[in-house]
């Protein structure tokens, strides 16, 4: 991992040693290892703070979104349907040592999302691909300028009309990122 540093705490022992040791485990559409480095560094390179993150599964991507909090004194909101993978990630954050920066939700996120109590600098959306554009318009009056809205298995070849919708939107900037399963990344310029 690129976190190697000279002032390595106990917390980033925990979590790499975990991270290590399940490499080869995750069987529940989490994402790649490439995915979940760039979201780490783009919450502690922007210092952000109030994230939520849609789909937990079993918890891969909720790990690193925690581990960068840790460093920003940030926390998380992440939502599941899915009791088993909701229970499965409780039990993976609890290990990895970063349950502490985690509101785990087992709920429905077409109901509960469009009731979270902002405002929010860090989206992380993950779930039905059907219900992308619903998400991102639920969230945005609650996230402020400067805050980033990242979506999963976004490219040219896949869910490109979110890409499409995000990208005509003035007052945000989105690239694709395709060194893991892809992602839109849209940072938001104004309200
Ligand atoms: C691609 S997986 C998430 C992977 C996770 N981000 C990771 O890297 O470990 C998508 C998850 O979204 C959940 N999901 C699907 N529809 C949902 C909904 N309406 N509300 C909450 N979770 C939902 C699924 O049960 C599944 O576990």
């Amino acid at each position: 991992f690129s976190q190697e540093s000279g002032d390595e705490t106990d917390l980033d022992r925990q979590v790499k040693n975990f991270l290590e040791n399940s490499r080869n485990n995750w069987r529940d559409m989490n994402v790649p290892e490439a995915d979940g480095q760039l979201l780490y560094d783009i919450i502690v390179e922007n210092n952000y703070t109030r994230a939520v993150e849609i789909g937990t599964s079993t918890g891969h991507s909720g790990i690193w979104i925690a581990w960068a909090l840790s460093k920003t004194g940030g926390k998380l909101i992440t939502i599941e349907i899915n009791k088993r993978r909701y229970l499965e990630a409780l039990a993976n954050f609890k290990k990895a040592g970063v349950l502490a920066y985690i509101d785990v939700q087992l709920a429905d996120a077409h109901e509960l999302v469009p009731k979270l109590e902002g405002p929010f600098d860090f989206v992380f959306s993950d779930a039905d691909k059907s219900w992308y554009i619903n998400y991102f318009k639920n969230l945005d009056p609650k996230l402020e300028p400067g805050a980033c809205f990242v979506t999963h298995n976004v490219s040219r070849h896949n869910n490109y009309n979110f890409y499409e919708y995000v990208s005509q939107l003035p007052n945000y900037k989105t690239t694709l990122d395709g060194r893991g399963a892809g992602m839109a990344i849209s940072y938001k310029k104004a309200d």
